[in-house]
This record gives structure tokens, sequence and C-alpha cells, in this order.
């Protein structure tokens, strides 16, 4: 079998889907974005689409290493996502191939459901209790909200009690019957997220995420020493190599690798038994859509320390389409309870209404995100 083309689809609300066809009619798809710059990752796909067609899409590790290793220079979002997308295409091609779901081709389930978490609040999260509740009647108890707002250097005790009001309304409003996890979203550094942290740790968040920014992981290790609250990263790490220093510094509990920025299913895995080896979690980050989903899922039902998954269900960047839109299997991605189950269709065991994303990709739109700014006009963390 040889792949023979490459076609990338831009999609509302900030999606970009990858075709890979081969010479046997089978065709692989993945996902493959860097949110707010998605055109300069359509043209890392097809710059790096040259070292795919004409090869055997069954040889997934070496095209994997061609494309990271064979281009001199490697890593960082733009060319980790490209890889990604076109990993996550060619382990679909495999499982078709051969009849089974990928999971099947990574050693088979090692669990039977893996718990989802939902998104409440949005950019600036006021009343999520509400939203919690709603979410709560069809079966999640794990939420996540973004942590603060715009937080500065050195900010006010206002900021840091308008960020605290939030976290005890939540545990006034819902007890202990939800967990939420706190992303900070990389807005808050480090003298601020010592004390936003202390000031947080009554109301036991489940972990604070990107506590600082990731260029700034050095923290983590000392931010964990002053809390007991687990500290989660991961979404702007990009390789095991960026992962490896973190892991040997300590402090992360939670690591949370994106399927469609760092470097696919082959990576990921292999992040995710670097990371049980430090006794840390794994919750692959996933704010997109319903390839990037699978491909997290297939990486969730094979590997042992991995504790919840996010989806994009109803979350506030989904403005134009949801997470299945584009999706014919829509039931295989039922959750029940909170959990999601086996995708057991062959491959990633997502079924693509092409129609759909041809149509949609026509007038596709460029999605940004806001760029937020200080008092004092200086650019600010969003
Ligand atoms: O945890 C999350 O989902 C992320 O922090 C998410 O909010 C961002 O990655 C966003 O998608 C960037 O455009
Ligand atoms: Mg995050």
């Amino acid at each position: 079998m040889k792949v023979t083309k490459l076609t990338t689809y831009r999609l509302p609300p900030r999606w970009m889907f990858l075709k890979v066809e081969t010479d046997e009619g089978i065709t692989g798809w993945g996902e493959p974005v860097i949110e707010g710059r998605a055109r300069t990752v359509e043209a890392a796909v097809h710059e790096l689409s040259e070292y795919v067609i004409g090869q055997d899409p069954a040889r997934i590790n070496d095209i994997w290493s061609t494309l990271y290793r064979g281009g001199f220079y490697r890593g960082g979002p733009i060319l980790m996502s490209a890889i990604a997308g076109i990993d996550q295409a060619l382990w679909d091609i495999k499982g078709k191939a051969l009849g089974v779901p990928v999971y099947q081709l990574l050693g088979g389930l090692v669990r039977d459901k893996i718990k989802a978490y939902s998104w409440v609040g949005g950019d600036r999260p006021a009343d999520v209790i509400a939203g919690m509740k709603k979410l709560t009647e069809i079966g999640f108890d794990t939420f996540k909200l973004n942590g603060c707002e715009e937080m500065g250097l050195i900010d006010n005790s206002r900021k840091i009690d308008a960020a605290v009001a939030v976290a005890a309304q939540v545990r006034e409003a819902m007890g202990n019957a939800i967990e939420f996890g706190l992303d900070f979203h990389g807005r808050v550094n480090a003298p601020m997220a010592k004390l936003l942290i202390k000031e947080l740790e009554p109301y036991r968040p489940l972990f604070i995420e990107e506590p600082v920014l990731a260029e700034q992981a050095e923290y983590y290790p000392r931010l964990a020493a002053q809390t007991a609250i687990p500290i989660a990263a991961g979404e702007r790490m990009f390789s095991r190599y960026e992962f490896k220093r973190v892991l040997a510094n300590g402090g992360l509990a939670i690591a949370q690798p994106d399927l469609s920025h760092a470097g696919g299913i082959t990576e990921c895995l292999k992040i995710a038994s670097m990371a049980e080896a430090y006794d840390v979690a794994l919750a692959p980050h996933c704010p997109l859509g319903p390839i990037a989903l699978a491909s997290c899922l297939h990486v969730d039902f094979v590997s042992y320390n991995a504790v919840l998954q996010e989806q994009s269900m109803g979350i506030h960047y989904n403005q134009g389409a949801e997470l299945l839109d584009y999706v014919i299997n829509k039931d295989d991605f039922k959750m029940t309870d909170g959990y999601f189950y086996p995708l057991t269709k062959p491959g990633l065991g997502v079924e693509i209404n092409e129609e759909l994303v041809i149509e949609r990709s026509k007038n596709a739109g460029d999605w940004r995100n806001p760029v937020w700014r200080y008092p004092d006009g200086a650019v600010a963390e969003w």
C-alpha cells in the first residue's frame, strides 16, 4: 500500500482535518492544528507531505522519525502538530487495513471506560454553578474552569479574592459531590501563583493546570512543594524531550499532552509511559474536535496511568460547530455517567461526514484567541 494524497480542511469552529488517501482505497483522518495558527500548520502538513506521499503507511515509526528528524530542525507547536495529524491518520489507516480499532494494535484495553470532564464558565468564569448543575444531570461530576482572569506579575487582593470567590461558590453550592480543576491558563506568574494556590487550598480543586507558563516549568517543583493540590500541565509541551525534563525535575502530578500538538499517538504513548514511570497521571488535553478526541481515547484505553479525558462538548470555543457535527457515528462517542467507552470500529473509530467537511471548509474563517491587555496597556497572558 502507498500513500497517494494529503488533503487539509480548515473548519469551523477552529479545527483542521487531514485526509490521507492510499492506492488501495483506504483513507485515514487526522486533526493537525494549533488553535489560531491553522494556516501555518496547514502549510507545515503540505511541506511534510513530501516525506509521506509514496510511502508505505504501515511504516508509522519510520515516517514519524523522518518527519521529526529528517528536517534537522525539530519540535515546537507547528511541526509537532503537523506530525500529530499525519500520525493519527496513519494509525487510522493501519487499523482500517487490519480491521481492528487502534487500541487493539497497542496491546488492548487496560480499562473498560475513562472518566470525562467538561469545561464550564468560559474565559471569565463568573456563574459556573448553573453550568455544573446542568451537566451533573447527565452524569458529569468533574469539571474544569479558568482559575482567574488576567493576573499581573504582582497583582492586588481584589484579583485574588475574585478568583478565590469562584472556587468558594462552587464548593458552597456543590459540596464534594463534584470535583473541579482550575486552569490558570498560563495567565499567572510565579510570584502570584504561590499566593493564589495558597488561598485556593481550602476549596481543594482537583488540580491546578498550567499554574505558570510551560516555559517556567522549573517552578513546578517549587509550587508543588508548597501545596497538596496536584499540579497539571502539558498542553504546551510538544515532545517526550520536553516532558523528560519536567518529569525528572518533579512537581508535575498530571501530564496533559495534546494528541494534536505533541506528535500524535506515537509520541503521546511514549509520554504516557514516561509519566507512568514517575507516578504521574495522564489526562490528555483536548479542547478540539472528534479526531483529536478519538486519538486521546485510544491512548487512554491502553495507558494504565490515564485518569481523566478532556472533551470539548459545549466548550466556550465551539462557536459555529459542536464536537460531533462532522461525525456520522455520533453514538459511539456517547458519554454515560460522565464516562467514554472504547471506540471499537476499525482504525480511530471516527466516521467523518466528508461531504459536510468539504462544504463547511469553504468558509472556515480564521479563529484567533483574544489579545488581552493589562490596565497599563501591556499585553496580558490570555
Ligand atoms: O485546558 C484547555 O482546554 C486549554 O487551556 C485551552 O483553553 C487552550 O488550549 C485553548 O484551546 C487555546 O486556544
Ligand atoms: Mg489548559
